[in-house]
């Protein structure tokens, strides 16, 4: 079976779309992983379906498979492809987005300078709602890994995400802090790890471990979390810039029940057909 596929990237995050609007593909777990491996298949972090929407005002249905097969529910360097991947294909000629996710309606707006801004929908800081185990809202949570104490805010962005503060990036101890925490018990749908390092009131550096991944060069999600742990902290201004391995974002939270927004690039990379 030969099925086509369009490869993109958003700072490096990079992505395999199917155009599901008039087609139904349905991947097997062991496919997805097999399309996601960078040396025998094709090579990327996720793989986005894009779907029609039969809802009203709702322009189209977005799922996300992680490079470990399972689904999640949220994927913002994706929903910026996701949203240049529909214009450029002609499956609208709309620039303003209302699409379908599995955690809710998020709002893609394609910018004059062809940046993409995401209204990426309110953060959840309940515990049951991220989810982590947790008896109340805390600004930020004590938490063992191993033998060691550390401190992590924990907040979802429609997926699970820990962001722990750092002294400096490039030390950070993604691989190995990042993989515990990421598997850890209070996480009980695991969860993405960020690692964030406070240049200033307005710039931050991160490092994002990502749950089905690994390490990633970008996570939007990762990088919206990251400014409402830190704004909640009293640390981080309204429009913080965050500077990923891949690039930067611009994240815009406006406090407590605001949404969250998103602006960054989505980048065409290839054409492609699989054989499977
Ligand atoms: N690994 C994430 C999904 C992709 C998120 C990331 N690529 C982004 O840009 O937000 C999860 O399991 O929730």
């Amino acid at each position: 079976m030969q099925i086509a596929f369009t490869k993109m990237q958003g700072l490096g995050n990079d992505f395999i779309i199917f155009d599901n609007t008039s087609n139904s593909i349905s991947l097997t777990t062991e496919q997805i992983r097999f399309i996601a491996r960078r040396r025998f298949g094709v090579g990327c972090d996720q793989l986005l379906f894009v779907e029609a929407s039969n809802k009203p005002n709702v322009d189209f249905r977005y799922r996300i498979f992680n490079a470990d097969g399972e689904e999640v529910q949220q994927c913002g360097n994706g929903a910026r492809c996701f949203a240049r991947f529909v214009v450029d294909k002609g499956l609208t000629d709309k620039k303003n987005l209302v699409i379908e996710t599995h955690s809710g309606l998020i709002c893609p707006q394609i910018e004059e300078n062809g940046d993409i801004t995401v209204n990426m929908g309110v953060p959840r800081l309940n515990p049951v709602d991220i989810p982590f185990n947790a008896d109340k809202v805390e600004l930020q949570y004590p938490i063992m890994v191993g033998t060691d104490l550390y401190k992590i805010g924990a907040i979802s962005i429609g997926n699970p995400h820990a962001v722990l503060l750092v002294d400096s990036i490039e030390t950070a101890p993604v691989e190995t802090v990042g993989a515990k925490l990421s598997l850890h018990h209070r996480f009980p749908q695991r969860a993405n790890v960020s690692f964030m390092q406070i240049i200033d009131n307005s710039n931050i550096k991160l490092r994002v471990y990502e749950r089905g991944v690994g390490e990633t060069l970008a996570c939007g999600t990762g990088a919206c979390a990251a400014v409402v742990v830190g704004q909640r902290l009293k640390r981080l201004d309204s429009i913080v810039t965050v500077n990923l391995p891949g690039g930067q974002l611009q994240i815009q939270w406006a406090g407590p029940d605001a949404a969250v927004l998103m602006t960054g690039p989505a980048v065409h990379v290839f054409e492609g057909t699989i054989e499977l």
